[in-house]
């Protein structure tokens, strides 16, 4: 279905009232590929990428993004399921055999979020800005992650619904790895970053920069009032395969359009992904991708992503003809989250009755 027209004065609006909220900058991009295959890019941004220089953010700049690698980790797996691989049903214990504490938790749990798998974020980064500066330049094992995670009890019986956890995409990192013996940069630049030609997508783990001209990112300190804690700089390596990628608005267009597209995946395993459970109001998840369903009745689908410093929203209609990233240089800040949440509904149903 053909959808209406962006509506890019209420998308810049949406992007100006974060900076109310306190974001330093904001952006988006869209990329439309029409009927007569003619794709038209449409750009909106706010305030500075970077509080220094008072360099104007960009929708050029790379950024990270967060848990929109959990959607490249998920394509990874799945392409391996369609060479014969892995089996989505197998349980985990089958390749790893007792890693996990549970031999029910299936390869397709970890995908979805229903392993009950306890997510170790939720210690580390109990205290925003303390927890952020005990692991900026840390560098973890898999395996260190995932013990965090076991010291816990699992959270549902495996299979009882969506919980989200990213302990399930480190194990799914780990399943990578050990199926592949290679690490899983190599295994997103042969799959992914190579053939879309993603020129500013980046796995430098656990390298703490992010490689040419960037958007620098600002962390929210849970002490109203307190200066933002300028969070550019880390190994992220608290996330790794769950949510360390570098990226850029350009390139999450090409990515997200290429796999709803179906150029990234046999429909086979598309249709896989695709297999929702629901994650909330008007939300489902299906195997690293998240579906939103809109006001208008249009679904997208993609990922949002949360790092110290950066606000990611990536998704792309039904067909991947459009494509849109959204990003805030923020984070740790509930009213920018929402705000910019709410870019999805200007940019695929367009303009809205008053
Ligand atoms: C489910 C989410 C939102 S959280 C999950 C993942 N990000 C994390 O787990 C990091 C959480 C701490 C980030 C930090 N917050 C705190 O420290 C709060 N004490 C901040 O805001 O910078 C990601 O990305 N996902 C998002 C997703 O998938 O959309």
């Amino acid at each position: 279905a053909v959808l209406p027209a962006p509506d890019l004065t209420a998308l810049g609006g949406r992007l100006r009232t974060a900076l109310t909220q306190g974001a330093p900058g904001a952006m988006a991009r869209i990329d439309d590929r029409r009927p007569d295959d003619h794709t038209t890019v449409h750009q909106a941004m706010a305030g500075v990428a970077d509080r220094g220089t008072k360099e104007a953010m960009n929708t050029t700049g790379r950024f990270r993004i967060g848990s929109v690698t959990k959607t490249f980790s998920a394509v990874v797996l799945l392409q391996l399921a369609a060479e014969g691989r892995v089996r989505l049903d197998n349980p985990v214990d089958h390749y790893l055999p007792g890693l996990l504490p549970d031999g029910r938790i299936t390869v397709r749990h970890l995908l979805n979020h229903s392993s009950g798998l306890y997510d170790y974020t939720h210690d580390m980064f109990a205290r925003t800005v303390p927890g952020f500066e005990a692991v900026r330049t840390r560098v973890f094992t898999y395996r260190q992650l995932l013990d965090l995670s076991l010291r816990h009890p699992l959270t549902q019986v495996p299979g009882a619904g969506h919980t989200y956890s990213n302990t399930n995409f480190v194990v799914v990192g780990l399943l990578i790895e050990h199926l592949t013996g290679r690490p899983v940069r190599a295994e997103y630049e042969d799959r992914i970053i190579r053939p879309l030609k993603l020129n500013d997508t980046f796995y430098v783990h656990p390298d703490t920069r992010i490689p040419g001209r960037h958007v620098r990112g600002y962390l929210t300190p849970d002490e109203a009032g307190a200066s933002l804690v300028d969070a550019t700089e880390q190994t992220a390596s608290w996330a790794q395969s769950a949510g360390a990628l570098i990226s850029s608005a350009r390139d999450l267009n090409t990515f997200l359009s290429a796999l709803l597209g179906g150029r990234l995946l046999p429909a086979a395993q598309l249709t896989q992904m695709r297999q929702w459970i629901p994650a909330g109001t008007g939300q489902a998840y299906g195997l690293g991708l998240r579906r939103r369903d809109l006001s208008c009745g249009v679904s997208v689908y993609g990922h949002t992503g949360a790092v110290q410093g950066y606000y990611t929203y990536a998704f792309t209609s039904a067909d991947g003809r459009r494509s849109l990233t959204a990003l805030a240089n923020a984070s740790n800040n509930g009213e920018v989250h929402r705000t910019m949440l709410r870019t999805l509904e200007p940019a695929f149903c367009g303009k809205q009755a008053k």
